[in-house]
């Protein structure tokens, strides 16, 4: 099973070495975390990640597990938009000189550097921004400059204290006329003595939701006075500015700038497992230790595990952890295929890619931040220490949520690409994730055939039933859409329901993946079996939790609906005598959940004990403040009501 969850025995290797040298080792200790100020977390970060590079470098350890490497730090830090977004930005759209002259600088960090798309006015509207690259081709330079408030960069990882150059996205600008927002590599700060160049004001963007988690990353703001750049650090492959001020496009879709995104998103999906599976294993080692109520005779009390209700509450997100794994998976190979595409100019794929990559990173961080806050709850109070590792991870996972693309502004991405695919249908086959698509005729006129709960152990039957609700919710919109004389306003005004029949396209492709995983890639009967178990888990849950949309469709019955209901209850069953094999299986050692009750041992009680005494505030009996704030309250005997 473990190395169902890794993806294979080399992946399980290369991750659980990396996982064991950085718990072993004294310099990457969190606990203390909590109680850092700012600048002593931030001045941590920067001793941990330092030591990290020494050790990538000494022992030089390959980009995997290099990757493996800071996943374990678990810590938010500039490196992590070096290497995930400033490097790639530059292999993604950087032309081959450019290349040649900042990839080596880059690859061994003789420059950092970090991502500057955002501004204070806009996120999501990338085609909004408002920072300038105007060319002067007097001095063959761009003058990069923040016309507005709004316009400075805001948020920018790294950006504040650390990197010394950035992707920084402008309007360009040449002789007056707007030509789109390209990317400009931008030097941020001196090599020498690290200070900001001329003409930039750097800071950071103060503290964030959480003490000790994204704190130790210094998201940055960043404003231009007319600063210069040669032209030759405008990222060119996509489109061209010559010497003469001519601005060509090449021959590939514009919205190859968006590359570095769709990369990040693809990641993101990888990530979304690994945050909510950490969480899910909290919950369910201290789900098993947890006794409450149930006592017979002096016996032991029940096993909270064992309630029917906190089995399904927690099942379902065991289940999805292991769906986001595989389908993180399988995303990752449709975005390396459409790579290996675009390096032959071939962008058949590209819009699908988009949508997919969007509308999965927008499933997963939705579902998973909501499944580490159900997590914490599972743990009743004890839940809300720090000492449970949950909180932080709250903390540290939200903003997935929201940066790389907004959810419900990925949605409607997704929306966007599923009605271009229908009003398509009349000439142009849809193939991939929207095939589906192409045989509306049986999946609007078949209802369901379940008869029985066992039916529903079928994933036949499963998957029919998630094309058919996808299917007639997509179509459903684009009948409407086509009742309105204006598209655009059409698409707004039903954006609600586009957003919803976009969540149901993108949880077929997930119950999808799943279901492909187990019959193509699961050797053998035992892992096999458990996590057949888990797959129906997932999409029952998904079912029951969306019934409405199955039921408004027409699709199913209410009597089908409770009939999958019943299978549910049946199948927690069947999860509960494996559920602390399932979460053993994701290998993670306690140094990476961080939580007492979490603990591999389920020594909970007496480390919950302990650590509480760590806390500063139980260095003293009598603490600074109660002889100067509150013995006079208790000597004063002051009466000014009748009490
Ligand atoms: C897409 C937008 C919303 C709109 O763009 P716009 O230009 O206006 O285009 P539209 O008119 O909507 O669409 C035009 C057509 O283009 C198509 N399109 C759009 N986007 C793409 C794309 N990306 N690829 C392909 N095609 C695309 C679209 O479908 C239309 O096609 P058609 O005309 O219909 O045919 C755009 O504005 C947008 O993308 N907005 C979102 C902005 C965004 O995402 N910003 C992110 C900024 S960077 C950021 O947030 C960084 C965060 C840092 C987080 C941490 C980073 C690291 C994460 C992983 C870390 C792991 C490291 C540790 C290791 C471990 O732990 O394991
Ligand atoms: C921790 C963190 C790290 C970040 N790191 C970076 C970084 O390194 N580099 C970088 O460039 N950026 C970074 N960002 C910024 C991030 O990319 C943006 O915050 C994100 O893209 C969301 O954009 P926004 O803030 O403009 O949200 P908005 O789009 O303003 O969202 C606000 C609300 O408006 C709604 N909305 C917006 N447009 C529409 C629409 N068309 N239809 C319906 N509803 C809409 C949204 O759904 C949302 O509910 C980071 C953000 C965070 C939180």
């Amino acid at each position: 099973m473990k190395v169902a969850w890794a993806g294979s025995r080399e992946a399980f290797q290369v991750s659980d070495r990396m996982a064991k040298l950085v718990a072993n080792d004294p310099v990457f200790e969190k606990f203390s975390k909590p109680m850092l100020g700012r600048k002593e977390l931030f001045k941590n970060t920067l001793r941990k990640a330092a030591y990290a590079w020494k050790l990538i470098n000494d022992l030089r350890l390959t980009e995997e597990e290099a990757k493996w490497l800071r996943h374990y730090i678990d810590e938010p830090n500039y490196t992590d938009l070096h290497w995930e977004m400033f490097v790639p930005a530059i292999e993604g759209q950087g032309t081959k000189e450019q290349k040649k002259k900042w990839l080596p600088l880059a690859q061994t960090m003789q420059i950092i550097g970090t991502y500057a798309q955002t501004e204070l006015g806009h996120g999501s509207n990338v085609q909004g921004l408002e920072t300038t690259a105007t060319f002067d081709r007097q001095t063959d330079e761009f003058v990069m400059h923040s016309p507005t408030l709004t316009s400075s960069k805001w948020w920018p990882g790294g950006m504040a204290k650390v990197a010394t150059h950035a992707i920084v996205y402008a309007r360009l600008i040449i002789d007056g006329l707007f030509h789109g927002v390209h990317g400009f590599i931008v030097q941020l700060r001196s090599l020498e003595d690290h200070s900001p160049l001329p003409g930039l004001t750097l800071g950071d963007i103060g503290m964030k939701f959480g003490h000790g988690t994204y704190n130790t990353m210094d998201n940055g703001v960043l404003r231009f006075d007319h600063v210069r750049i040669p032209r030759n650090q405008m990222l060119m492959r996509v489109s061209q500015v010559t010497k003469e001020g001519k601005y060509a496009q090449s021959d590939v879709p514009r919205q190859l700038l968006y590359g570095t995104m769709v990369s990040v998103r693809q990641t993101i999906v990888a990530d979304a497992s690994k945050a909510l599976s950490r969480a899910v294993c909290i919950a369910t080692r201290y789900s098993v230790v947890r006794r409450q109520f149930g006592s017979r005779n002096g016996g032991p009390e029940t096993q909270v595990i064992d309630y029917k209700t906190q089995q399904s509450r927690l099942f379902p997100l065991l289940a999805s952890a292991y769906a986001f794994r595989f389908v993180g998976e399988w995303l990752k190979s449709l975005y390396i295929d459409v790579k290996q595409r675009l390096e032959a100019n071939d962008f058949s794929t590209l819009p699908e890619t988009h949508a997919c990559t969007a509308g999965l990173k927008a499933l997963t961080t939705a579902a998973t931040a909501d499944g580490i806050e159900e997590c914490r709850k599972l743990c009743g109070g004890h839940g809300y220490l720090i000492s449970s590792g949950l909180p932080e991870l709250f903390a540290f996972y939200v903003p997935a949520c929201s940066y790389e693309g907004e959810n419900v502004v990925m949605m409607l991405q997704v929306a966007r690409f599923l009605v271009k695919t229908v009003s398509n249908l009349g000439y142009k086959q849809p193939v991939g994730t929207a095939a589906y698509l192409g045989r509306v005729t049986p999946l609007l006129q078949n209802n369901c055939a379940v008869q029985t709960a066992e039916d529903w152990l079928n994933p036949d039957a499963i998957l029919e039933a998630f094309e058919a609700r996808a299917a007639r919710m997509v179509i459903g919109c684009g009948e409407r859409l086509a009742m309105f004389e204006n598209p655009e306003e059409g698409f707004a005004e039903l954006s609600i329901d586009l957003v919803e029949a976009s969540l149901a396209h993108c949880q077929l492709i997930t119950v999808s993946v799943f279901i492909q995983k187990l019959n193509h890639e699961i050797p053998g009967n035992g892992v096999k079996r458990s996590l057949e178990v888990l797959c129906y888990v997932y999409a029952l849950f998904l079912l029951h939790k969306h019934q409405g949309d199955f039921l408004a469709t027409g699709y199913l019955t209410p009597k089908q609906a409770s009939l999958a209901n019943e299978q549910l209850r049946t199948l927690y069953s069947k999860v509960r005598p494996n559920a602390i094999a399932f979460v053993d299986s994701f290998n993670h050692m306690d140094h990476y959940l961080c939580s007492v009750l979490g603990r591999y041992d389920g020594n909970v009680y007496p480390k919950l004990y302990e650590a509480a005494w760590k806390d500063p505030l139980n260095d003293s009996d009598i603490v600074d403040g109660i002889q100067q704030y509150v013995q006079p309250i208790l000597k004063q005997k002051l009466h000014y009501a009748k009490l």
